[in-house]
């Protein structure tokens, strides 16, 4: 009985599949010609002609290639791209779930359960690309961006070097590489997903450098969100209040002017022709907060070292992460913004903020209440799901990582001399 149920279920199952992928096809083009109609995208003499028409079974999209008539160009469809994205998806769709057939329960409502199955219904959610190739070349992709994202083992293997996994675009994982683009900027309103990609990052990074990762951690948000990676041995400094992050900034910067000097000494045009291993990010959570702090000068020098880091550290090994709620023009250091090269940018409150950071207006419009929903900008804008990563998961691939440390109320870098003052510490350059 159970046999004939899940085959009689399968065979529904992949008549429905079929049905749905045939109308499918049909009804796109269908639309794709009538959205065409709509919006004046035709000439006196001809419309839209479909030439050809594939479906890409492995990236999951029909390539739908039309001639288009003489006087109209690529931009012109490109234009009218919410009209087509919309139009595209704007029904449900009949979507039978194979495994639903798996879960049947043997008991009286059996038929209704199948009815259930038969009749389900999903709102469709495509996602559509447009070139030209001497035709337009219409991609109409089944599925848009997850909403989902579970950070997984398997992005992280995927990750080589100082890359870490950034997120999915409705197409394909993109990642973040650290010596490709040694600043980024990660903005975006409250709750949306900044403290969440700040842990992917530090977790990508212990687990692929563990002996090349130096980190510097500000927190000024309380200490809480980075606390666990407190006894990691990648961790020099965890700074929570204006005092010790300005000690942990005045001791970067210290080094960084010893290690530029003696780059030149050595004729080192960066970091990579030295040979040297070790990369130091810098993380600052709420990096608006160094406005607030109590003494004026104080701010402005935590500021002024943060532009130097920005301006002077990606040739010599420094990496700076500048993550804020409020990108107003006055937050972000000017040498930081001036040599930011990528910024992930969650929903923000209006476009004046968006314009600050990405100099576009856009992150405004990110949808209300989907976390982990981001502009990823670097030569291009993409829309990308940062992944989600757990703490428990966190907690597996730091915990061999962990070593004790000495408590101390002072952030004073683990690697310090005794004698040495606040704010200073003695590096010893190794060459290899
Ligand atoms: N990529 C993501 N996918 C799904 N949910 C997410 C994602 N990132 C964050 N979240 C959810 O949103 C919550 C808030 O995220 P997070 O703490 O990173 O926000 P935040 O932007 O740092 O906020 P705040 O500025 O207040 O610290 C998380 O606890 C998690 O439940």
């Amino acid at each position: 009985m159970l046999f004939e149920i899940v085959t009689t279920g399968s065979m529904l199952g992949v008549l429905g599949a079929s049905y749905y992928k045939k109308n499918n096809l049909n009804s796109d083009h269908d639309k794709i010609i009538k959205i065409a109609d709509n919006c004046g995208l035709y000439t006196k003499e001809e419309k839209i002609r479909l030439y050809r028409r594939r479906y890409n079974k492995e990236k999951k999209f029909t390539e739908y290639v039309y001639k288009i008539p003489l006087g109209l160009e690529l931009e012109d469809f490109q234009d009218k791209y919410g009209k087509f994205k919309d139009g595209l998806n704007n029904r449900s769709v009949r979507k039978i779930n194979l495994k639903d057939f798996k879960e049947l329960k043997l008991d009286k409502t059996i038929l209704k359960q199948i009815q259930n199955i038969i009749n389900n219904r999903e709102p469709v959610n495509k996602e559509i690309e447009m070139e030209y190739d001497g035709m337009l070349i219409f991609r109409v992709f089944d599925e848009g961006l997850t909403k989902d994202l579970p950070y997984t083992k398997e992005m992280l293997d995927n990750c080589k070097g100082w890359e870490i996994p950034l997120g999915v675009t409705y197409k394909e994982f993109v990642k973040h590489n650290f010596e490709k683009m040694q600043i980024l900027v990660v903005a975006g309103q409250t709750r949306y997903g900044k403290t969440v990609f700040l842990k992917n990052v530090i977790t990508s990074l212990i687990n692929n450098q563990p002996d090349n990762l130096k980190l510097t951690l500000i927190d000024l948000k309380g200490g809480l969100a980075f606390s666990r990676y407190l006894n990691c041995k990648q961790v020099n400094t965890v700074a929570k209040n204006s005092k010790e992050t300005l000690e942990a900034l005045e001791a970067i910067h210290t080094e960084m002017v010893k290690r530029q000097e003696h780059f030149l000494s050595k004729g080192w045009e960066d970091i990579g022709e030295a040979g040297w291993t070790e990369r130091h990010f810098v993380i600052v959570d709420e990096g608006a907060e160094i406005n607030g702090f109590e003494k004026k000068d104080q701010a402005d020098r935590a500021l002024y070292l943060l532009g130097e880091i920005a301006r002077m550290g990606a040739g010599i090994g420094y990496r700076l992460i500048f993550a804020t709620q409020y990108p107003t023009a006055d937050v972000f250091p000017r040498q930081v913004k001036a040599n930011t090269s990528a910024a992930l940018c969650f929903r923000l409150k209006n476009a004046t903020q968006s314009m600050v950071v990405l100099d576009t207006k856009g992150a405004e419009s990110l949808p209300v209440g989907l976390k982990g929903r981001a502009i990823y900008q670097t030569d291009c804008d993409r829309l990308v799901q940062t992944p989600l990563i757990k703490n428990g998961f966190i907690d597996g691939i730091i915990k061999p990582h962990i070593v004790m440390k000495p408590r101390s109320e002072s952030s004073e870098p683990q690697n310090s001399k005794e004698d040495t003052k606040a704010g200073e510490y003695t590096t010893e350059f190794k060459e290899i």
